[in-house]
């Protein structure tokens, strides 16, 4: 049985911004559905949002093996299941440290592509390790946007993502028409999009095309994404760290000598209330 009125807070990361659901034990949500996801994030009968972050206790998460102090349950906006968010775990753990849930120690958030060591810096900011990328090809993929059609290299962080490296930032035009790849086989379940222009040789801005959400003003997965196809476009030794510019702000991001990518960005909560399941109901035959 889910309770009638249920607690949310908004935050961003970088603009990519989230409804935030706490859930400690599973009984406010149960089996969260795609309707509710979807209704939240809506930006003109919702609250808006780019997707939700419900938040459990790791105890009481049954999604991954190796545990984690909470576990982040990431929708995007069209209420489909995405692996994991660079910003949103940034969110998340600004959550927990605002709510009194955790202290300033490093804490290890369970998500579906597993556990994330998040670390609270002194400046504000929040620095995810953000674990291996995986380049699992195939060669070849080609994306496409607004007429526009460039190469793009796959490369997994958790999540599917396709780099395509264009001239200017304004090519690939209205992002909120879903921009298309081949081989179609490449990417069975969707795939998040990344556009991206080098300024300097540890210097890029992107933009982005999120899968189950369209364009975002950031994406922290697509940031790590992008370092890995910049610093191999360069041939650059580990460790290497880029400054990765988004529409939203800007991110560090290091790609270690271990082979671990680390996020570096801001978390900001901005408003918080009550949501009445009962609009819900009384809402869905005027949408
Ligand atoms: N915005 C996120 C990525 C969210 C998931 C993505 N849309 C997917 O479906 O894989 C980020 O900051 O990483």
């Amino acid at each position: 049985m889910t309770s009638t009125t249920f607690p949310w807070l908004k935050g961003h990361g970088t603009e990519n911004d989230f409804v935030i659901l706490p859930d400690p034990d599973g009984s406010v949500h149960g089996e969260l559905d795609a309707e509710l996801v979807q209704f939240l994030c809506d930006r003109h009968a919702g609250l808006g949002a780019d997707g939700v972050l419900r938040v459990l206790e790791g105890a009481s998460q049954q999604y991954v093996e190796d545990g984690g102090d909470w576990f982040m349950d990431y929708r995007n906006a069209d209420g489909s299941i995405a692996e994991m968010c660079g910003n949103g775990v940034r969110v998340f753990v600004r959550y927990l440290a605002d709510a009194g849930l955790i202290d300033d120690k490093p804490v290890r958030v369970g998500t579906r592509a597993g556990v994330k060591e998040v670390v609270q810096n002194d400046d504000g900011t929040l620095t995810v390790d953000m674990g291996e990328p995986t380049l699992p090809g195939p060669a070849g993929i080609v994306v496409t946007a607004n007429g526009h059609q460039w190469p793009a290299l796959h490369v997994d962080m958790g999540n599917p993502h396709a780099v395509a490296f264009i001239d200017n930032l304004s090519e690939p035009g209205n992002l909120c028409d879903q921009p298309t790849w081949s081989p179609q086989e490449a990417f069975p379940n969707g795939v998040n999009l990344e556009f991206v222009v080098r300024r300097g040789p540890y210097d890029v801005d992107m933009r982005v095309h999120e899968r189950g959400s369209g364009e975002t003003r950031s994406c922290g997965t697509g940031t790590c994404a992008v370092t890995v196809a910049a610093a191999k476009a360069a041939k650059q030794a580990l460790p290497v760290t880029y400054r990765v510019g988004v529409p939203g702000g800007e991110v560090t991001v290091t790609w270690r000598d271990d082979n671990h990518l680390e996020l570096t960005g801001p978390a900001v909560l901005h408003a918080r209330g009550d949501f009445d399941r009962a609009w819900l109901n009384g809402n869905s035959g005027s949408r």
